[in-house]
């Protein structure tokens, strides 16, 4: 009997347009999207009177079960992607992450096998953390073979698995070549480690040092200068995590020249601030230890008027989640703290909280920076992030009028700690639906071990051949007389 599922009765909301109709899925896919389309004999029916249909949302940056700075992260690939589902999360986009010299497709195997168990469809950004002619090669395998079609450089992580601006030029060059995005964690790595020694001089050992040795100068540099390299490159840029004004600015500027520059925010940068690191109590302070740190208050604002305006696009979690046995790794030495916060189940809810319910995003722009925006620039749109037919049947009935607190206490997530702790909002998911099937419903989560599928992101054609020829004409050349 094949699984139809009928949602009836809401209000299908996507990026560009919110209509009230029923939406019909057959066999893992969205087959209609219309008004009374009527009840089949054997369908499941959802009732979403006064709800809003939405898109699953999509995570473009988590790190589930990631060895990291001496241990592995609380969430593997299951658990992780059931807290996503559980918060309407139907898709991540995580990274592989290749130890210098260690051979990419090496690495995109190994993290593959860990994902099997995901329950939730994912998809990966490989990172380029070392460069010679072998990951130049393995690049092309992974585009033109395995659907990748974005490669992460850390500018960050010295010592460890930061870039020098010779990885990132080549690397970006070969995206341009395969039609790939290229994306950056955008800190200076070399001033972050000098900062950090500078701060353990003068005795500054707890996590009140983490964000001193990160102000956003260090993050607007790195940012400018990955602008600058794809600018000369031709070839488009996508910054993870901007996290404050400089960087959100040096992205706007960039784009008003027409250059094709990407950003995202994550959840937490838009909603948390930087008064936790002067926190007393080591575990909440060491809880909030990620990179780019929290920030105070004023860059919120900044960030959010980047999404208003246009020149920042997607949000995400870069849910990484360590315990405090893990985070007292640094207890006598901030750098030593593995940088990492959860969020992945809390994403949609505190955005809409404190995007929607304040007037800042419509409910459709909310569907842009949660879902839709991250399937168009990587390239799985409208398959995801699109309430249409022929779409995956990835969605969440949304109560914009229910409310949860959220906390450790409740929480999906295997971490135990939550950036959102005690944070009542406005606006949560009563159902998540993934691949046609209801694997959330009002707090009883479903979901299935597995079950989650590997997505292929084509390489990008068009704009990036365009492109490609168009930094070919434009290269300097002699004037011959
Ligand atoms: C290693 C990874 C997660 N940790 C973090 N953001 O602090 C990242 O830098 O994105
Ligand atoms: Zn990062
Ligand atoms: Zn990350
Ligand atoms: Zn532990």
């Amino acid at each position: 009997m094949p699984s139809t599922l009928l949602i009836r009765g809401g209000t299908v909301v996507n990026a560009d347009r919110a209509e009230r109709a029923d939406v019909l899925c057959r066999e893992g896919r969205i087959v209609a999207v219309g008004l009374d389309l009527g009840v089949q004999a054997g369908a499941e029916v959802l009732d979403a009177e006064g709800l809003y249909v939405m898109p699953g949302g999509i995570d473009p940056h988590t790190h589930m079960q990631l060895p990291f700075m001496g241990t592995v992260t609380m969430d593997d690939f299951y658990s992780g992607t059931a807290a996503g589902l559980a918060g309407g999360t139907t898709t991540i986009i995580d990274f592989v992450i290749p130890d210098p010299q260690e051979p990419l497709m090496d690495a995109y195997r190994k993290w593959r096998g860990w994902a099997e168990k995901s329950a939730s469809d994912y998809s990966f950004h490989v990172a380029v953390t070392w460069w010679d002619d072998s990951v130049h090669r393995d690049m092309a395998t992974l585009v033109r073979e395995e659907g990748v079609n974005s490669f992460k450089h850390f500018m960050a992580y010295k010592n460890a698995i930061m870039c020098d601006d010779e990885t990132l030029v080549r690397s970006f060059r070969r995206a341009l070549e395969l039609g790939a995005m290229p994306t950056v964690h955008a800190e200076n790595g070399e001033l972050v480690f000098l900062l950090q020694q500078e701060m353990k001089a003068l005795g500054v050992t707890g996590p009140e040092g983490h964000p001193l040795s990160r102000p956003p100068a260090v993050e607007a540099e790195a940012a400018q200068r990955a602008i600058a390299i794809a600018d000369v490159l031709g070839v488009p840029i996508y910054i993870v995590h901007v996290s404050c004004a400089e960087a959100a600015d040096a992205i706007a500027r960039a784009r008003a020249r027409g250059q094709r520059v990407f950003g995202e925010v994550l959840a937490g940068h838009l909603t948390v601030d930087d008064s936790a690191y002067r926190n007393p109590d080591f575990a909440t302070a060491a809880g909030h230890v990620m990179s780019p740190p929290f920030r105070e208050k004023s860059h919120q604002e900044a960030l959010w008027r980047g999404l208003q305006a246009g020149h920042l696009h997607t949000t995400a979690t870069d849910h990484c989640t360590f315990c405090a046995a893990q985070k007292a790794a640094g207890k006598d030495d901030f750098t030593r703290i593995p940088n990492g916060c959860g969020g992945v189940e809390e994403r949609m809810m505190v955005i809409w909280d404190a995007g929607v319910n304040s007037g800042r995003l419509t409910p459709s722009e909310f569907v842009a920076i949660a879902s839709a925006n991250a399937a168009k620039l990587f390239n799985i749109y409208p398959r995801k992030g699109c309430i249409t037919a022929g779409a995956d049947a990835d969605l969440v009935l949304w109560d914009p009028t229910a409310t949860r607190t959220l906390s450790v206490k409740t929480q999906k997530s295997l971490g135990d700690f939550n950036v959102f702790e005690g944070r009542t909002v406005t606006g949560v998911p009563t159902a998540t639906i993934s691949q046609g099937k209801v694997v959330y419903l009002h707090g009883d989560l479903r979901a299935e071990r597995g079950a989650g599928r590997y997505v292929q992101r084509p390489a990008f054609s068009t704009h990036f051949d365009a492109m490609a020829r168009w930094s070919k004409l434009h290269a300097p050349v002699a004037v011959t007389r």
